[in-house]
């Protein structure tokens, strides 16, 4: 097991490349088993929640044939094999193989997700939205059965705005007979990502990327060649790090509309954010204002950005409340800032931070990945060295981070860990 070291002091300059979304990813490789000819996959990111998808569907029969960041899948010999435990519980969403099973087989066995804890992550939206179609739905020990004679498709009002249902019910219900709609729909640039191939594959998809999605299904679907949009959670994770270190970073293979709402943030924080077409150039300001973030649905600021923001408000000028609408118990990270002399408390939904205070390196833990990135900048920071465990969370999310670290002049290395750490680490 290893840790990752990071000395803090040095000013990050250059360029940094974006890689392919995580959350596009995680259901575009899903999508995969709907079509009855191979899927290519282009820009796809070499993180380690796409290697246990990749392997899931080989699986169930699948072959997944892989050149550098491209990807072939060849679903033709796919089978309905049950996956009740094992790989499907490391991350979350293995929940998207059933919605893509049911869609292909019209019955699908897969245990409960993980992925990060974050509180409470419920699917009963998920699983209102494959019954509407016609799949009945079990829960048994730990595994979600669906079977269905037929998908048909259905209207569907989402009870709550989730990318997760909204994504997994088009996966039903573009092979479903007749049409569906599902309403109050996500709109993340993710789920137009999804629309998008599964429109190159014959589906026939209107309303991606609006809060009304309208689907005609159609009865088979075919291989196609499809390119991954950036990530724009790792793009706003190097944007904040060029916020609290940079001395002049350029953000390359970036869709900066993405982000527009950090990009205001951080404009109104006293942050110099020059945009064109693909790329972001970052200089920071002398002294930065302390702003209010509240956590939103798409177009809204993005829950899987607001760790990493709270360590850049413990270096800005006054009080800022950073408020997670999303996922109330969002805040993990903030004992672990603590740590390093963040002067933070929690109350209730919200985190108020009140800075500028000088870090210190200290030994932390990643709780989950975006505590992960949050930990990585305080580090990049601070005094001394930071000692951050829990790297596999990290991984999950981050291609290559030490490797883009260290282009960009930061001192981050990985370490083994000891024994007494490796049993430290997982009593606490
Ligand atoms: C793999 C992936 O894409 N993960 C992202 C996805 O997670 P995920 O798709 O799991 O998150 P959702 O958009 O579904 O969740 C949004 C909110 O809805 C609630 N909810 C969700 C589904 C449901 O059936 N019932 C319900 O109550 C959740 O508890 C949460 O409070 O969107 C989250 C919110 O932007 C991001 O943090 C995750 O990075
Ligand atoms: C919460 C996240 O991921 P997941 O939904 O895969 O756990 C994230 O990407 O920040």
């Amino acid at each position: 097991m290893r840790k990752l070291l990071v000395k803090g002091g040095a000013p990050l300059r250059g360029e940094v490349r974006v890689s392919g979304a995580k959350n596009s990813a995680v259901a575009l490789l899903p999508a995969a088993i709907l079509a009855e000819s191979p899927v290519t996959i282009e820009g796809l990111p070499d993180i380690s929640d796409v290697g246990i998808l990749a392997d899931l569907l080989e699986e169930i029969g699948g072959t997944v044939a892989k050149e550098g960041r491209t990807v072939h899948i060849d679903p033709s010999n796919m089978v309905d094999m049950p996956l009740p435990n094992g790989k499907v519980k490391k991350l979350r969403a293995s929940y998207y193989f059933m919605g893509a099973m049911l869609g292909r087989f019209n019955k699908a066995v897969i245990g409960l997700p993980g992925g990060c804890h974050l509180g409470p992550r419920p699917i009963d939206q998920h699983i209102k939205g494959f019954e509407a179609l016609g799949a009945e739905v079990t829960n048994e020990q730990g595994a979600i059965y669906l079977r269905a004679k037929e998908l048909r498709g259905a209207r569907i009002y989402l009870d709550v705005v989730s990318v997760g249902a909204t994504i997994n019910i088009m996966l039903a219900a573009v092979r479903a007979k007749g049409k569906t709609v599902i309403e109050n729909a996500a709109k993340e640039p993710e789920i137009i990502d999804v629309a998008t191939l599964l429109t190159s594959m014959g589906a026939k998809i209107k309303g991606a990327g609006t809060d009304v999605i309208r689907i005609e299904g159609v009865q088979n679907l075919q291989g196609c060649l499809h390119t991954i949009i950036p990530d724009r959670i790792e793009a706003g994770t190097y944007t904040i790090m060029a916020a609290a270190q940079g001395d002049g970073m350029v953000i390359d293979n970036v869709i900066p509309q993405h982000l527009e709402s950090l990009l205001a943030k951080l404009r109104e924080m006293g942050v110099t954010i020059e945009e064109n077409d693909e790329q972001l150039y970052v200089r920071p300001g002398k002294q930065l204002r302390s702003v209010d973030i509240k956590t939103l649905v798409y177009p809204g600021f993005a829950t899987d950005l607001q760790q990493p923001f709270t360590s850049l408000l413990t270096q800005t000028q006054g009080t800022g409340v950073v408020t997670d609408t999303i996922y109330q118990a969002r805040f993990k990270h903030v004992d672990e800032l603590r740590r390093m002399n963040a002067s933070i408390k929690v109350e209730g939904g919200s985190a108020i931070v009140t800075g500028p205070s000088k870090l210190q390196g200290a030994k932390v833990k990643a709780t989950d990945l975006r505590a992960g990135a949050a930990l990585v900048i305080a580090g990049l920071m601070a005094d001394g060295i930071t000692e951050i465990t829990g790297v596999d969370h990290i991984e999950r999310g981050y291609e290559n981070i030490t490797n883009k670290l260290i282009d960009l002049g930061a001192d981050v290395w990985y370490e083994e860990m000891s024994e007494e750490e490796i049993e430290q680490f997982q009593n606490s």
